[in-house]
C-alpha cells in the first residue's frame, strides 16, 4: 500500500513529516528530518529576528506525552530562507514547509511580505497562535483579528499559504473558525497546535519554568482533540482547503486515525521528540500494515471514511 499524498498540488512520498517546533531548530535537524522515511518537513516557527527563547527548563517529554512553553526560539526568518532556497536548488523535486509567525499583526505582515518578495517555492504554515495584544486571547481565538489579519494577508501574498490552529472545544467556535477560513484561498489547515495552558506537577513542583510551570500539552493526551478538530474542519471547510493532522501521533494506528478524520498529512511531534527520526520508518510501516490489513492501496481509499453509528 502506498502512503503517498498531496498538499496543494504538491506531492509527497510519505504523508508523515514532523511538527514545527520538533526536530526542526537548526538545519542539522532539518537534514536529519529530509533524509529521514518523512515526506517532507516545517521548520521551527520563524520570527523576523532571532529569538533565545524561556529559560529552561522549557520542554519535558512525560509518560502521556508532553508539556513546553519554549517561548518561541527560533534562529530567525533570514537562517531558515536561505537555508530552504538553497535545498530547492539541490532538491528541486521535493516540496518543504516554513512556518512562521509575527510577535505582533505588523510583524506577520513584515515577514509575509519578506518570504513573498523571496523565491521561496514551498508552502508556508502561518503559525495563528500567535500573541495578540495584551488583554486579548491568541489571534486564533480572536475571530475577528484573525480575520482582518487573514484578509489583509491575502491583499499581498500570492504562494500558498496554510495556518497552523490551536484545538478549538466549542461547536459553535469550529463554526464561527471555519466560516473564516472558507472565505481565503487558505490552502491548508493544521490540526492542531498544543493544547494550551497545562500544568504539569511532579510531586509538589511544576515541571517548566516559564509561566510557573504552565504550558503547552502534546502527545497521548491530546489525540481525541486533534482528532475532533481534524473532523470538525473537513466536515466544514470547502473541499479545497486541506487538512493536515497533528497530535497524539505514536503508532500507525494514530496516524491511520488522522487520515480516516479527513487529514492529507500527518505530523508527528512528541513521540519524534522521544523516539527520533527512525519513528517515521516504524509508524509508516505500521500505517501500512493496516491498509494491508483492510485492503486499502492508497489514503484516498479511507480518508475522510470515519463511520458514525447512524
Ligand atoms: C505559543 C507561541 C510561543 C506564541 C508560539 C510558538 C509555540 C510554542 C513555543 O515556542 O513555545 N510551543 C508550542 O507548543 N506551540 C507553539 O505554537
Amino acid at each position: 500500500p502506498s502512503t503517498q499524498t498531496q498538499i496543494a498540488g504538491f506531492q509527497f512520498n510519505n504523508c508523515l513529516m514532523n511538527a514545527a517546533g520538533v526536530a526542526c531548530m537548526t538545519i542539522a535537524e532539518l537534514e536529519e528530518v529530509k533524509n529521514s522515511a518523512a515526506g517532507s518537513f516545517v521548520t521551527k516557527t520563524a520570527t523576523l529576528e532571532p529569538r533565545a527563547g524561556n529559560p529552561e527548563p522549557r520542554y519535558r517529554d512525560v509518560p502521556l506525552g508532553s508539556i513546553n512553553s519554549m517561548g518561541l526560539p527560533n534562529q530567525g526568518l533570514a537562517y531558515y530562507l536561505n537555508y530552504l532556497l538553497d535545498l530547492q536548488n539541490r532538491e528541486p523535486e521535493r516540496t518543504f514547509f516554513l512556518s512562521l509567525v509575527g510577535m505582533s499583526p505588523d510583524e506577520t505582515h513584515t515577514i509575509l511580505r519578506q518570504v513573498q518578495e523571496s523565491g521561496f517555492t514551498g508552502l508556508t504554515e502561518l503559525n495563528l497562535s500567535c500573541p495578540n495584544v495584551p488583554g486579548k486571547p491568541q489571534i486564533a481565538y480572536d475571530f475577528e483579528t484573525t480575520e482582518k489579519l487573514l484578509g489583509e494577508v491575502f491583499a499581498y501574498f500570492s504562494k500558498p499559504l496554510g495556518v497552523k490552529l490551536p484545538p478549538y472545544f466549542d461547536i459553535v467556535h469550529f463554526d464561527q473558525a471555519a466560516a473564516i477560513f472558507n472565505k481565503f484561498p487558505i490552502k491548508f489547515v493544521n490540526c492542531v497546535n498544543s493544547i494550551g495552558n497545562g500544568l504539569y506537577v511532579e510531586d509538589e513542583t511544576v515541571a517548566i519554568r516559564p509561566k510557573n510551570g504552565f504550558g503547552g500539552i502534546g502527545g497521548e493526551y491530546i489525540k481525541p482533540t486533534a482528532l475532533a478538530n481534524v473532523h470538525a474542519f473537513y466536515q466544514r471547510l470547502n473541499p479545497a482547503i486541506q487538512i493536515i493532522g497533528t497530535g497524539g501521533v505514536l503508532t500507525g494506528r494514530d496516524a491511520f486515525e488522522h487520515i480516516l478524520c479527513g487529514a492529507s498529512m500527518v505530523q508527528v511531534g512528541t513521540t519524534l521528540h522521544k523516539e527520533g527520526v527512525s519513528a517515521f520508518a516504524r509508524i509508516t510501516e505500521e500505517l501500512q500494515a493496516i491498509m494491508a490489513e483492510k485492503g486499502y492501496e492508497t489514503l484516498e481509499d479511507f480518508r475522510g471514511k470515519l463511520k458514525y453509528l447512524g
